[in-house]
């Protein structure tokens, strides 16, 4: 953990959280009592073997799924009591996620018809934005990523890590307080995946945003500042301690 990061406030904390899967007659316990607290303008690495439950934990964490059980505490802006999201109606769940989490994944789901602006400006609109606010927004972020001369191009028209850095830049666009990342880097090459590594590094300084990496990158993990690993739905270390991401098994993925 980064020295300025361990006394920051708070952003959220996850307690004993479960999530399970009933496959007919049979109950997948995928996340088994996990319990991680993220602080504001942390940078937090998941490693772990595949299955371990990690995607599940980021998707519970967004509230793209629902835990089985457990607590997800988020804390309001400017501090006071924290709100369970698990406890949120659905359409506070949605204004939530819109607002505060932002999401990048292994294959950027960028819109092929729509240009690098259009794309990261999509959030904000859908979120009622006014169109020129939001196209600041979006052209602000994709300033930052680099991509302020691409802003016309179609995800086509882009390499893998210009349309993974327009994932960033649109994931960024309303400014959430969390970005979770599911392998980001999953499907670049070696060099490409670690020019992103180093811009989620960057923006994680300068924009102090908190911010959740799951990777099968060991090489990659082991520069960042925290490492928590999972297995077998559960977190073995790293929350509140530090892990050598060296000792990390081989995974069948490890050379993503
Ligand atoms: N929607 C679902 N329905 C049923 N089972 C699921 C569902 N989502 C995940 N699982 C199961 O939960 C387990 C954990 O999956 P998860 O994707 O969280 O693992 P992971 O650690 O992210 O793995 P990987 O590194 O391969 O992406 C897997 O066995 C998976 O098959």
């Amino acid at each position: 953990m980064l020295p300025s990061a361990q006394d920051a406030p708070v952003l959220v904390q996850v307690r004993e959280m479960y999530k399970s899967f009933q496959h007919g007659s049979r109950k997948l316990e995928v996340l088994r009592g996990v319990n991680l607290t993220v602080r504001s303008g942390e940078m937090v690495t998941i490693i772990g073997a595949s299955g371990a439950g990690k995607s599940t934990l980021l998707h519970c964490l967004g509230t793209l799924d629902l835990p089985t059980s457990g607590e997800i505490l988020f804390s309001p802006v400017g501090g006071g009591t924290p709100t369970d999201i698990t406890r949120l109606p659905p359409p506070d769940l949605a204004e939530f996620r819109n607002r505060t989490i932002g999401f990048v994944f292994q294959f950027h789901h960028l819109l092929p018809e729509f240009s690098a602006l259009e794309n990261a400006m999509m959030p904000a609109l859908i979120a009622r934005t006014p169109t020129r606010q939001a196209r600041e927004q979006a052209e602000e972020m994709l300033d930052a990523v680099g991509m302020s001369d691409r802003l016309a191009h179609r995800p086509g028209e882009l390499s893998g890590g210009e349309q993974q850095r327009v994932a960033i830049a649109r994931a960024l666009a309303m400014r959430p307080r969390l970005l979770l990342a599911d392998e980001p880097t999953g499907n670049l090459d070696t060099r490409t995946s670690a020019e992103v590594h180093e811009l989620l590094f960057r923006l994680n300084l300068e924009h102090d945003l908190s911010m959740l990496i799951v990777t099968h990158n060991m090489e990659l993990a082991q520069q960042m500042p925290r490492v928590v690993r999972m297995a077998d739905g559960r977190i073995l270390e790293g929350d509140g301690q530090d892990v050598d991401p060296s000792n990390e098994p081989e995974s069948p993925l490890a050379s993503e």
